[in-house]
């Protein structure tokens, strides 16, 4: 019998579908729906117009609210043994600190970072999900937050290949704590689980595979 909720989070590179798949998913499993914290960030419209100058105050926003977040989500929804479904996990802060910060603010960043998410529920799930950086950006450019309208191609591509840098097998057990989560990679480039059922079906059969495996739930029970 399982003492905590299933905790599934949702990662990859800006666009990559995170939030779209994790209503989905939570529409369907019935879960609480963790979302992140984007526009409530004051430095973030500031960060995409001079990247050095406010990444310290941005990275650090993110880490902090995330904390709380996580911290929330523990005491009331997993300890009472129900299911989250978040559309991040803890880890992208170290994604993105790691290129948007120098290395010596990053080195100090990092020490933060230990220090807090040793304390913090780890995921039993992950859904990395990529896709090809053409995908991403037109992506971004469909959703049109205004903030993002000057998206560096750059930027995206270091994004992905940190992504896959952290994500890379040999590296999972180095960069997530605990025993790690499972790791369900999906390529999202050419799927469309929003109006494709079989897409969607693809993606859902393998999260209720993994749920039953860790001797959860995923049936909706009201
Ligand atoms: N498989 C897909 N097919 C077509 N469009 C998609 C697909 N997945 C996501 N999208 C669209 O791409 C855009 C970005 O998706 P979404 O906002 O879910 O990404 P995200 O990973 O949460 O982004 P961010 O990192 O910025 O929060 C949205 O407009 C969404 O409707
Ligand atoms: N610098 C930086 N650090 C983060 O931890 C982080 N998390 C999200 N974001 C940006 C990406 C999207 O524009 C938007 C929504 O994901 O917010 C971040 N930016």
């Amino acid at each position: 019998m399982r003492k905590k909720g299933i905790f599934i989070a949702i990662e990859g590179p800006i666009g990559a579908g995170k939030t779209t798949l994790a209503n989905l998913l939570n529409d369907h499993l019935c879960y609480t729906l963790l979302r992140e914290i984007v526009e409530e960030n004051p430095f973030l419209s500031k960060f995409y117009t001079d990247i050095k100058e406010y990444a310290l105050q941005t990275e650090a926003f993110f880490l902090f609210n995330r904390v709380k977040q996580l911290e929330d989500v523990n005491k009331n929804i997993l300890s009472k043994c129900k299911g989250v479904v978040s559309d991040y996990h803890i880890v992208k802060n170290l994604i993105f600190a790691g290129i948007t910060l120098d290395n010596n603010q990053f080195h100090r960043y990092k020490q933060v970072y230990n220090i807090f998410v040793n304390d913090l529920p780890q995921p039993d799930i992950v859904i990395y999900l990529n896709s090809n950086t053409d995908v991403l950006m037109r992506r971004i450019a469909c959703r049109d937050r205004s903030f993002e309208r000057q998206m560096d191609r750059n930027y995206i591509d270091n994004l992905r290949n940190e992504y896959k840098y952290y994500f890379n097998p040999l590296s999972i057990k180095h960069n997530f704590t605990g025993k790690g989560p499972i790791i369900i990679e999906i390529d999202n480039s050419n799927l469309d689980f929003l109006n494709n059922k079989s897409d969607r079906k693809y993606i859902i059969d393998k999260v209720e595979k993994a749920i039953s495996s860790l001797g959860g739930n995923s049936e909706c029970s009201n």
